[in-house]
């Protein structure tokens, strides 16, 4: 994983030069951040292909079939493809919840008022289905967390796990403003300035404050175009679902058991900007077994 999150971030690194195309004068030498990324590269590479390796074998014994096998089921996708299937899906479905969840706790740490509001829609679910702490929620329990999911939606507001996507143009285009797009620029839309802009949010765009999410309790979907954390219109974001149904588990199921303190809970956490939007050298927490009567 270590090699993963290296060819992450010294692959966006390449964005930052100041001379855009001096990677490729280091690639050609093989030296410095380009001669690291090849090595990490390698790592990931040999990971994947162990895993395709290991399900073409549990697909012989018939076990485990999954997504995966049925891409390699079919016969035209090279290996290659099928490497950077599983590339893409450890990038897709890893980094980004795991960046949201990280800026999730450290926000709910300065604010115990929504940590509250939380736990007390937790409750509610749990005595509507005759659950205690601890057990597991169902597919539907989690859906009916509405402030839950208002407030995963408020962090990545502020903190999207892809904060900028870049496209590139396969031929000249002209945008729905009349800005005109050549063949081969690169566009780039940034997530994180969107989710700041007061023109979108109104003036409290800089606050946390989930209930923006919220229409008589029930949470309000907003326009992709609007909040395109997951990105808008067709390539939109396969797992976006899921990923939620991830989050809200997580979050539940810590959040209702332990009371997490970001240890530097009134210092703004630096931003590791790599593919995605990381905490600059994670989130040093104490964590601390919750005392049930509190929840109440
Ligand atoms: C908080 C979590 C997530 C966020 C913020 C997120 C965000 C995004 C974004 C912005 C894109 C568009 C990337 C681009 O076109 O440049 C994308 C694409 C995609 N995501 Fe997610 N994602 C998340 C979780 C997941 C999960 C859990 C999975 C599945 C395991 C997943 C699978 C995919 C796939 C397959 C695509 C490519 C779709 C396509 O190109 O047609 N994502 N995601």
């Amino acid at each position: 994983m270590r090699a993963f999150e290296d060819a992450a971030t010294l692959s966006s690194g390449r964005f930052m030069y100041a001379l855009p195309n001096i990677y490729k004068v280091k690639k050609f030498f093989n030296f410095g951040s380009e001669r690291r990324l090849k090595e990490s590269i390698a790592i990931v590479h040999e990971h994947a292909d162990n895993i395709i390796r290991s399900r073409i074998e549990e697909k012989a014994k018939k076990i485990n079939e999954d997504l995966l096998s049925r891409f390699i089921d079919n016969d035209e996708n090279s290996a290659e493809f099928l490497r950077d299937i599983v590339i893409s899906f450890i990038l897709a479905g890893r980094d980004t919840t795991s960046s949201a969840l990280t800026w999730f706790f450290w926000l709910l740490s300065s604010r115990p008022d929504i940590e509250k509001k939380i736990l007390t829609e937790m409750e509610t679910i749990r005595l509507r289905s005759g659950k205690n702490i601890g057990d597991t929620y169902s597919f539907d329990e989690l859906r009916d967390m509405n402030y839950l999911h208002a407030a995963i939606s408020e962090t990545m507001r502020l903190y999207p796990p892809v904060p900028i996507d870049t496209k590139n143009c396969r031929n000249n285009d002209v945008l729905p403003d009349g800005t005109f797009v050549g063949k081969d620029w690169f566009v780039t839309y940034h997530t994180y300035a969107m989710g700041r802009m007061e023109s979108i949010w109104g003036e409290n765009c800089g606050e946390f404050w989930p209930e923006r999410w919220l229409e008589d309790g029930v949470f309000r979907q907003e326009s992709p175009f609007r909040y395109p954390v997951f990105h808008a219109g067709p390539r939109m974001c396969l797992g976006k679902d899921m990923a939620y149904i991830q989050m809200k588990s997580i979050a539940a199921s810590v959040i209702e058991r332990f009371e997490v303190e970001a240890l530097e809970k009134d210092k703004r956490p630096e931003h590791l900007l790599s593919l995605t939007l990381r905490m600059k050298g994670g989130l040093p927490v104490r964590v601390k077994e919750r005392c049930v009567d509190v929840i109440g």
